[in-house]
């Protein structure tokens, strides 16, 4: 395996003062930073006491960035800018760094001369080498006259001075839709600096998608595994950075987010073959959920022909069943009111969980009575446990009731709903797909009552997953209650099993006349299919490897209610168009006052 690389973060990725981001950074595990000159002008410390905050956290100030519009101007603005610059190789000093970033010019006064940039960034190189330092030069995707990174080696080659290199940036090279392949050809050594970041594929100008829209490697749509490959390839043997301009990461709690970004890292390592982890886990399927609720969850699920089959030995917790659905209802921590822990069956829980610890997931404690089982658990990053089961001893925590039900037609569970907070989103996605090897889903958006949501499914053999959250933080208008989380359940016949669950006094949903009227203008399905779908409430989709019915029950728990689903033929989505009229019609029984898991 060739030797792993040096991590680092800029710290332009991260929310808060110099002195948080540095914390976070050295919390997460990263070698070094790039110091983002802002943070430093705005910190009241001086660069000699960052220099030494720095080494006590034990990270390295591997750039500081950027020096902005230098290159390929008349002689006076170049007598400026060399000044300028001489400024900041003295701070640079103080704090201990020895490359300097220059991005490639914007200016107006800036000309199309390449030996004129050449000779200028040379003479800017021999006063860095005068100081034992470096200078990085790296071509901005919106650069006046220098945007792809071709260009910019050209005219780092032409001014031929050793203490000039080039720093490559994921996104400039693969937004512009350049080919990094080439870079496999520049000597590694003139590679001075390397800094990833991904990005969605968004149709928009490149410039606001830089400063807006990057995301960690794996979170986005360009293929970082690759780029970096070309740029070890080269030779290039400095660290991996992170440079991730990110609206929502810049005001999020900058611990968690200095602990995703590191968790990206590592599976970008992964991914390269320059690092060994424990393989994901491919898990066979839900071993159970949790439902951190009240009581009134477990009478709703005697509606749905669950039955309470055991009750914990030492803990307010119930299970019930139905085929192989299996749902505990704890109702320790009532006020949570959501689904509190996910359990996969997985060929080997302690392996699972050596990745999930190496990926930087927190273990939890286990808090073992008398014959409680040693399951395995780690916190996903909002906080929902997920436990690892290698095979059915949960059980015997459990002390049978004898109890039985006639069912109405459940088989087992076939996704669970985890609603995300606004700041977890891409954060949630990358976890369950790192730690476990679930498969994200393209994210899909739909307007809900109180805001666009924005939606994605993480699956895998059986586990399915979804991850919800509004697009833009809630307006002040929206309720105070976070949309809920839902257990989604499956079977072979939704309507006989609402037709059943009715008459067991199920309390589902009404769907209104309008989604059905609109059913039928777009998708022409037989009149009875129909009548039978209006009749039950049962929604209805399709896509283009199958069809999918579902309906789900009123609010189980302060955030928590329960769907069933039925999929005929590879129908591979979750309902995604559907949920406007379920989220309607929740919000309708909640504002006429009915109580929480009211029966029919
Ligand atoms: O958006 C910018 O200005 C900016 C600055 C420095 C960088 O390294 C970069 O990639 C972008
Ligand atoms: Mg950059």
């Amino acid at each position: 395996m060739p030797p792993e690389p040096r991590t680092a973060i800029a710290t332009v990725c991260l929310s808060g003062t110099l002195d948080d981001k540095l914390a976070a950074a050295a919390a997460a595990g990263f070698d070094g930073v790039e110091l983002f000159e802002n943070d430093l002008l705005v910190s009241p410390s001086s660069p000699a006491e960052i220099r030494r905050r720095c080494a006590d956290l034990g990270l390295s100030i591997d750039l500081y960035q950027p020096f902005r519009d230098f290159e390929a101007v008349p002689p006076d603005l170049h007598a400026a800018n060399l000044r300028r610059a001489r400024h900041k190789l003295d701070v640079m000093a103080a704090l201990g760094a020895d490359t300097v970033l220059v991005c490639s010019s914007v200016s107006p006064h800036a000309v199309d001369d390449d030996d004129l940039a050449a000779e200028q960034l040379h003479a800017l190189a021999e006063v860095a080498a005068g100081r034992g330092m470096k200078v990085a030069y790296e071509a901005l995707a919106w650069g006046r006259h220098v945007s792809g990174y071709e260009h910019a080696w050209r005219i780092v080659r032409r001014a031929a001075h050793p203490a000039l290199g080039l720093c490559l940036d994921s996104f400039h090279i693969l937004s512009k839709g350049h080919d990094p392949a080439p870079i496999r050809a520049i000597p590694g050594e003139k590679i001075f600096f390397l800094q990833l970041a991904d990005a969605p594929a968004l149709p928009m100008d490149v410039l606001p998608w830089s400063r807006h829209h990057r995301l960690f490697p794996g979170q986005g749509d360009f293929d970082l595994t690759a780029f970096t490959g070309h740029v070890l390839a080269a030779g290039y043997r400095g660290p991996l950075s992170l440079e991730v301009f990110n609206d929502v990461f810049r005001q999020a709690d900058p611990r968690p987010a200095a602990v995703d970004a590191m968790r990206s890292l590592l599976t970008l390592k992964e991914s390269l073959g320059l690092l060994d982890l424990p393989p994901a886990p491919a898990p066979a399927g839900h071993a159970f959920a949790e439902v951190v609720t009240d009581p009134g969850a477990g009478r709703v699920l005697a509606t749905l022909g669950f039955a309470r089959t055991g009750v914990h030995r030492t803990k307010p917790v119930e299970l019930w069943e139905q085929g192989d659905a299996r749902v505990v209802v704890n109702e320790s921590g009532a006020a949570h009111g959501a689904v509190g822990a996910v359990a996969l069956a997985v060929p080997d829980p302690v392996r699972a969980a050596r990745r999930a610890e190496a990926l930087l997931a927190p273990v939890l404690p286990r808090t073992r009575g008398p014959r409680e089982a040693d399951l395995a658990a780690v916190a996903a990053p909002d906080g929902t446990e997920v436990f690892l089961c290698g095979n059915d001893d949960w059980r015997g925590d459990f002390v049978p009731t004898g109890e039985t039900a006639d069912g109405a037609g459940i088989i087992g569970i076939d996704h669970v709903a985890l609603t995300q907070p606004f700041d977890h989103f891409e954060a949630a996605a990358s976890f369950y797909r790192a730690v476990f090897g679930l498969t994200p889903s393209p994210v899909t958006e739909f307007a809900a009552p109180y805001g666009l949501v924005r939606t994605r499914g993480v699956a895998a053999g059986n586990v399915r997953l979804t991850l919800d959250s509004t697009v833009v933080r809630r307006g002040e208008w929206a309720p105070a209650v976070p949309e809920p989380q839902h257990v989604a359940f499956a079977c072979t016949d939704a309507v006989a099993a609402a037709e059943a669950m009715r008459a067991l006094g199920a309390p589902l949903l009404d769907i209104p006349g309008n989604y059905y009227d609109d059913l039928e203008a777009r998708l022409d399905l037989p009149p009875s299919r129909l009548a039978a779908l209006r009749a039950n409430s049962v929604l209805y989709d399709r896509d283009s490897h199958g069809e999918f019915l579902h309906f789900t029950t009123a609010l189980a728990g302060a955030r928590v209610f329960f769907e069933v689903v039925q999929r005929i033929g590879g129908y591979r989505g979750f309902g995604v168009v559907n949920a406007p009229v379920r989220m309607a019609a929740h919000r309708a029984r909640r504002n006429a006052g009915l109580p929480l898991g009211t029966l029919a």
